[in-house]
């Protein structure tokens, strides 16, 4: 080293002596720049030695040697600081020409955060699609958030959530990564459709949930069945009418749309003599409570995830076994009795997928039943609450519940009930529908995670974030929607003001009730079916109040919307309920 730095600094490299051969044998440390030194031991013990030098006399050999490794050291010290520099300029450099991508993005902002937690007490307050409507109202459409050390975006925007769940669809086409699997459960198993990844499995699943269930054709075919669920149905109401007792409308929306999805599944009803249909109702519902649990625990930090679906695995297990029974049954009776050819319904599709060795995906018995419980959860309580939400706002509406009765008159006449067949027909029906999904959306938050980063808007979304689409957000945006809280069928109708093409457009980029995109939902169809024909023949058949005459709005749920205070309501019925439809004071 020594003769090195002497090259560098351009000396005669000097005659070695024998003490400085001797030196070269002082071990070697390294030095804070990676450099090879020599260093003697106790240098220290060299400095009075350096000091005595400077009286003018020669120096010693002690000197001389003290002397040439501080020159060694500075100019090792130099050296680190030439190296340092070209290191520095060399990063700046590549992050200018390679990582440019990254730099010139930056995260989304992020409001005040609380320590530790960060931004977790706004998932978990109820309702959290409030909370964080709140929240984007304040700092902005796009807001990098944390849940511990759990990265999450919130999107709050039409236009964002559709660069999100459109534009970027397939990049963001997983739901939650972060969502731990139940390995046996059929609830949040590892069999479920609603939680797969976006890949083989859920294409395949997906292609034959439209083509056998719930595309156009497949619901031409099971159009008897909801004719005759809903005929038992109107003829409760009329029951209820008759004895003067309240209904709840929720909760009899649950009977028609849980029945009605069997029936169209499995080719049959679940009997309510034995019990059947009572139990599958009551393992939707405590279903729903598990969900709401279960999301929540899976949005707080890895650690505390595990610790809380420990929590409930218990309970989740309990009604998964429940579940397996009963479908079991059902899948059994399939098997020993195939339905005929033009009766086959979806268990009949599905058994035939899981026997056939060639077919495109090889599926599992637990994936069928699994599919099933998300078709019951799915189907079910969404229409039911909705339905129950836009009977609330028609009777808080008596003006829109009277121009609606009148389309219905119109164009039903007075001879017979409305059904399914009469709802492309009634476009103020179908606006009311539209109206009440925008204004509560059952499901008011999407999940999605980013596969790799991207970005949207003017910012950097990083792989793996959990993006959080507020749809309640997006749907009450007064940047896109005029009086955004306030229930106006009309804005849903096609007028010479407001045409085709700017109504497609507007519902493209802000109307979210069913989420959009790859995982948006597969059931809209029929969900506007159920609801339709259930409000139709509500408004059609009967007159609707509630104690107090003005029903309480006030909302819940942490992550479904609900009515907080469920709408119970008597009727009177204004026309009979015989075939013949004679108005009651008629
Ligand atoms: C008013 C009625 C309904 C509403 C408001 C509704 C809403 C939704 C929403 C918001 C999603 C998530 C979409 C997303 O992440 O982008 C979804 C997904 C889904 N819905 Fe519906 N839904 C309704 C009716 C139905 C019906 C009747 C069925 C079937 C019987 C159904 C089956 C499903 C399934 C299977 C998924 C998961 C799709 C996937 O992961 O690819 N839904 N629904």
């Amino acid at each position: 080293m020594a003769n090195y730095t002497s090259n560098f600094l351009g000396r005669q490299p000097k005659k070695k002596t024998v003490e400085e051969e001797t030196r070269q044998a002082v071990p070697r440390v390294r030095t804070p720049c990676a450099q090879w030194t020599r260093v003697r031991p106790k240098a220290s013990l060299l400095l009075p030695e350096a000091e005595r030098s400077y009286d003018g006399s020669p120096p010693s050999a002690e000197t001389d040697y003290f002397l040439t490794t501080m020159a060694a050291i500075t100019v090792d010290f130099q050296l680190c600081f030439i190296f340092t520099f070209l290191w520095l300029l060399t990063r700046f450099c590549l992050s200018a020409f390679f990582f440019k991508k990254q730099k010139d993005y930056d995260l989304p902002p992020s409001p005040p955060s609380l320590p530790v937690i960060g931004h977790l007490h706004h998932l978990l307050s109820v309702p959290t699609h409030k909370s964080f409507h709140k929240v984007s109202s304040k700092y902005g459409p796009l807001l990098h958030l944390r849940a511990f050390n759990i990265p999450i975006v919130l999107v709050s925007s039409g236009s964002m959530a559709h660069e999100v769940l459109s534009i970027n669809g397939l990049n963001f086409a997983t739901r939650d990564r972060e969502v731990p699997i139940m390995e046996k459960s059929l609830l949040f198993g590892s069999f479920g459709f609603v939680s797969a990844p976006y890949g083989d499995y859920w294409k395949f699943m997906k292609k034959l949930l439209v083509t056998k269930l719930l595309g156009s054709h497949s619901l031409e075919r099971t159009r008897l069945i909801r004719g005759e669920e809903l005929k038992t149905f109107r003829a409760m109401l009329f029951d209820k009418a008759a004895r003067n007792e309240a209904v709840d409308v929720g909760e009899e929306m649950m009977k028609l749309t849980n029945n009605t999805i069997c029936r169209m599944i499995m080719g049959r009803k679940c009997s309510e003599e034995d019990g059947e249909a009572e139990q599958i109702r009551s393992l939707v519902t405590e279903s729903h409570g598990l969900v709401r649990k279960f999301l929540i625990a899976s949005t707080v930090g890895r650690l505390l995830k595990k610790v809380g679906i420990l929590l409930f695995e218990k309970e989740i297990m309990e009604v998964s076994q429940r579940y397996d029974e009963l479908l079991e049954k059902i899948i059994k009776e399939h098997e020993e009795n195939p339905n005929q050819k033009e009766d086959r319904d979806m268990v009949d599709v599905l058994l035939d997928v899981c026997a056939d060795d060639n077919a495109e995906f090889k599926i599992s018995r637990n994936q069928i039943k699994a599919l099933f419980v998300e078709l019951l959860l799915g189907g079910t309580d969404t229409s039911a609450q909705t339905t129950q939400w836009i009977m609330a706002e028609l009777i808080n509406h008596p003006e829109i519940l009277k121009t609606l009765r009148e389309e219905i008159e119109s164009v039903v006449g007075k001879t017979r009930f409305v059904q399914e067949t009469d709802l492309s027909n009634l476009p103020y029906l179908q606006a009311v529908v539209k109206e009440g999904l925008r204004l509560h959306p059952h499901s008011p938050i999407l999940v999605r995670t980013a596969a790799e980063g991207c970005k949207i808007g003017e910012f950097y979304i990083p792989q793996n974030t959990t993006m959080i689409i507020n749809s309640y957000a997006v749907m009450r945006d007064p940047d896109s929607w005029e009086e955004p809280d306030e229930f106006q069928p009309e804005r849903f109708m096609v007028s010479p003001s407001k045409g085709k093409e700017e109504m497609r457009e507007q519902l493209a980029l802000n109307y979210l009730p069913f989420g959009s995109g790859r995982r948006g939902c597969p059931g809209t169809n029929l969900g506007y079916i159920f609801i339709g024909v259930a409000v139709g023949t509500m408004v059609q058949c009967f007159d609707w109040s509630v104690n107090g005459n003005k029903v309480n709005m006030e909302e819940t749920g942490d992550m479904t919307l609900r009515m907080a205070h469920p709408l119970k309501c008597t009727l009177v019925a204004r026309v009979h309920s015989s075939a013949s439809f004679e108005p009651v004071d008629g």
